[in-house]
């Protein structure tokens, strides 16, 4: 039997699956590594640390592994997006990572619109200046550390410097590059338009390569470390996002993801890069080639349920904390959350927005709590079902993945408050998946990605909305979008007491 190993670069960890021919994941690895959140606003990693645990997981899965070393084919990469890592000269890394969750360029997002203009900027990318996207982060760098700035060589995304330290090649897909607010879209190559209006020097921008494409093989020193074979292909992988779509089976028109891990997504597969969103989702390319999607994004999906957890649950496990949603009614007796921890993204672009928990009532327990987390998650995510209905798009299927979908009630809550059938797939590692099928596609083992995707992907189980429960979500709904409306300005003068 012949195998891939798909990386998944996450947020909370790496994770690394072991896949046979047959698509059957003979091992499942998790390294975590933590979030340096020196102020509020502030999302940094040690790349580092992304490299060490990579390699500790490697060689846990090769020292379990009883085949022929060889019969390991090929490797590929999913990874978290927009992050931005600076390389000197000697491609050693400048500063730690600034991730896709820290929020604290506003100011270089507003000059972005004063220098581009926003129509243009749409035209050219297809996307808005968010805080998130990695171009405000290059020009905070070089506002904020100008040495370290005047030293970058190259810029890169997390999984693309793993990648790189695992091979020595440099190099991002086009699923990632669309995610730097530096591509133009259209053409699929970076834009010099956008490099001489920020002065930006183009050469600070990687090759860019397909997806699928081959880079090169493991180093001496990987394969020593690992005991992987340096035989190893080694395929570029794509943004985590992208290749989750891959992992998911979302691979033709009219296909839907909701992914819910540290942050949360909805997205839906497009087949051209000429459509009109007004910049209110975000357009980026798929991992599959000339193809592309359409995503909202909620900052604090599955971190939302993570930060609870730290603050109020922290010795108890995930599975523990959620224990008792079951008992806790549709609406959490009267309890509202909504995800805003870190800022938001959709539907509303708003970095100094927080969360709230409202209607909080003497008679409420934790489990109310932790239900009302839930919701307000799924009515996040819902903003961008709405948002995607509105334009035209029918939703009835919705493929869940992610962390979240370790528990039953929250995919029956999807099912009701998207009011579609949400269907679950044999693995929830759809990212690590997506890169697994690209390293099977690429070693030459099925002729499209489809195909492998179809003999790699079962349905575990589905779930059909109820319809009690979808009338009083509709009703929760309309009282969760009010929220953000009746607490936009509040949090805009907190913003002076925050860390
Ligand atoms: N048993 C569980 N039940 C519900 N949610 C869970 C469970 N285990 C993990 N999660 C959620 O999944 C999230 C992690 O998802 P994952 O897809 O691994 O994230 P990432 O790829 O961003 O690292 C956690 O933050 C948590 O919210
Ligand atoms: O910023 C985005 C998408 O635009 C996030 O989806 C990141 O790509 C991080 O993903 P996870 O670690 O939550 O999977």
């Amino acid at each position: 039997m012949k195998y891939v190993i798909g990386i998944d670069l996450g947020t909370s960890a790496v994770k690394i699956l072991l896949v046979d021919q047959k698509g059957t994941v003979a091992q499942e690895i998790s390294k975590d590594y933590p979030l340096i959140q020196e102020k509020t606003g502030y999302s940094e990693q040690d790349p580092n640390t992304w490299v060490d645990q990579t390699v500790v997981g490697l060689q846990e899965l090769v020292h379990h592994f009883d085949g022929q070393i060889e019969d390991i084919e090929g490797i590929s990469f999913s990874g978290q997006m927009h992050g931005l890592v600076l390389l000197d000269r000697s491609n050693e890394v400048l500063r730690p990572a600034i991730l896709w969750n820290d929020t604290r360029t506003t100011e270089q997002c507003e000059k972005i619109y004063r220098l581009i203009g926003e129509e243009r900027l749409l035209s050219i990318t297809q996307n808005p200046a968010l805080e998130g996207f990695t171009l405000p982060k290059l020009l905070w760098v070089r506002e904020h550390e100008p040495e370290i700035y005047a030293n970058a060589k190259t810029f890169l995304l997390p999984k693309d410097y793993l990648r790189y330290r695992l091979t020595g090649s440099i190099e991002m897909d086009y699923s990632d590059a669309s995610g730097t607010l530096l591509l133009d879209f259209k053409e699929n190559k970076w834009s010099k338009e956008l490099c001489n209006l920020l002065d930006i020097d183009e050469k600070l921008c990687p090759p860019l390569v397909e997806s699928t494409a081959e880079v090169g093989k493991i180093t001496v020193e990987v394969a020593e470390a690992t005991g992987l074979s340096m035989s190893t292909k080694v395929f570029a992988g794509g943004a985590d996002n992208a290749c989750g779509a891959i992992g998911s089976r979302i691979l033709e028109q009219g296909t839907t993801l909701c992914s819910i891990g540290t942050s949360g997504v909805v997205l839906s597969y497009e087949t051209e890069n000429t459509k009109d969103f007004h910049g209110k989702v975000h357009y980026f390319n798929h991992g599959a080639p000339d193809a592309y999607y359409t995503m909202g994004v909620t900052l604090a999906a599955g971190y939302s349920l993570s930060w609870f957890k730290d603050v109020f649950a922290k010795n108890e496990s995930f599975a523990e904390l959620v224990s008792e949603v079951g008992k806790v009614p549709v609406g959490s007796n009267g309890l509202l959350f909504t995800p805003y921890l870190v800022g938001e993204r959709t539907p509303y672009a708003d970095s100094s927005i927080r969360a709230s928990f409202i209607g909080m009532d003497g008679s409420h327990e934790r489990k109310d709590f932790v239900r009302a987390i839930m919701e307000g998650i799924t009515f996040s995510l819902h903003e961008s079902i709405t948002v995607f209905r509105d334009h035209g798009k029918e939703i009835n299927t919705v493929v869940s993945t992610g962390g979240g979908t370790k528990n039953e009630e929250w995919l029956q809550m999807q099912a009701d408050i998207f009011n579609a059938k949400v269907v679950k797939m044999s693995s929830e590692q759809g990212p690590g998946m997506g890169a697994a099928i690209l390293a099977a596609y690429g070693c030459g083992w099925f002729t499209s990605l489809k195909d492998c995707a179809e003999e790699f992907l079962k349905v575990e189980k589905e779930y059909y909305p109820i319809e009690d429960n979808v009338e009083k979500y509709k009703r929760l709904f309309v009282i969760y979008q009010e929220v953000y409306k009746q607490t936009s300005e509040i949090n805009k003068k907190l913003v002076a007491f925050r860390r």
